[in-house]
């Protein structure tokens, strides 16, 4: 029995649009929740959410055999981190600031066995195999792993066409606010020059064999996104939409 499929990483290779969600409340039950939203994907975001391998794991839990595919996004790319999240049954990761085609190509040895990588081989007690219970997992891992590198710097934006040819990364994407704040703009990606460079970078990537993502909760933006030729597009965070909600409902009962 081999390495479960990649749903996620097959569906970009067959150039579905995906919609994906933000998951940062580093709760399962509210990932849980969020899944009967729909979305095709969910990042389990272990940079800006107060998220370990603990509650990661949790939420891939929840996630397991439901149309909501989990994207989960390390701090950095670390070989050991990586190492602890594929163990616990990750299969897609969104690696943030990656500035180089050589810290791409890192990053994709990270992620497989050898000869191809240097991922450490624990499968004999790892969720990831279902505790030995796959046997074949460590001989067929590697076909189904899905590496989303995310450029989001000057530096990145200028090293993206050498990153594109990296092979093992399945999809760069783009963010937006770090981007903006690396270009002089901090907190607002609507200036025209972010756009025309997210714009230029987007279509780079859409031309390529790699998938093109990036967020918005604009929705005219994520159009222009899409447009441009995001092909995983997050179009939404958990927290956000909960918060905007309940400050309004209370502020249409405090005023009403
Ligand atoms: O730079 C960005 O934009 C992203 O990487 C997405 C943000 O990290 C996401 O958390 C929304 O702020």
């Amino acid at each position: 029995m081999p390495a479960p499929e990649n749903r996620f990483k097959s569906a970009l290779a067959r150039g579905d649009m995906l919609y994906g969600c933000w998951a940062g409340f580093a709760d399962a039950y509210a990932t849980e929740m969020l899944a009967t939203a729909g979305f095709d994907w969910l990042v389990i975001d272990g940079e800006h959410a107060p998220n370990d391998l603990p509650s990661i794991m949790r939420q891939l839990q929840v996630l397991e055999g439901r149309h909501s595919a989990p994207v989960v996004r390390l701090p950095m790319g670390e070989p050991w981190a990586i190492k602890q999240v594929l163990d616990a049954g990750a299969q897609t990761l969104l690696i943030p600031m990656v500035d180089s085609a050589d810290q791409a190509r890192a990053l994709v040895r990270a992620t497989r066995y050898p000869p191809e990588g240097i991922r450490g081989s624990g499968a004999a007690l790892a969720r990831a195999t279902q505790f030995s219970a796959i046997p074949d997992y460590i001989s067929t891992a590697n076909a189904q792993i899905c590496l989303l590198v995310q450029v989001e710097t000057r530096a990145g934006i200028d090293a993206l066409d050498d990153i594109l040819k990296v092979e093992g990364v399945d999809g760069v994407f783009i963010g937006p606010s770090d981007l903006a704040a690396d270009m002089g703009y901090l907190g607002d990606s609507d200036q025209p020059e972010v756009r025309a460079v997210i714009r230029d970078a987007l279509t780079r990537i859409a031309a390529s064999d790699k998938a093109a993502g990036i967020l918005s909760l604009d929705h005219d933006t994520a159009l222009s996104y899409r447009d441009w030729g995001a092909q995983f597009l997050a179009v939404g965070i958990d927290v956000v939409m909960l918060a905007q909600t309940a400050r309004a409902t209370m502020a249409r009962w405090r005023d009403g």
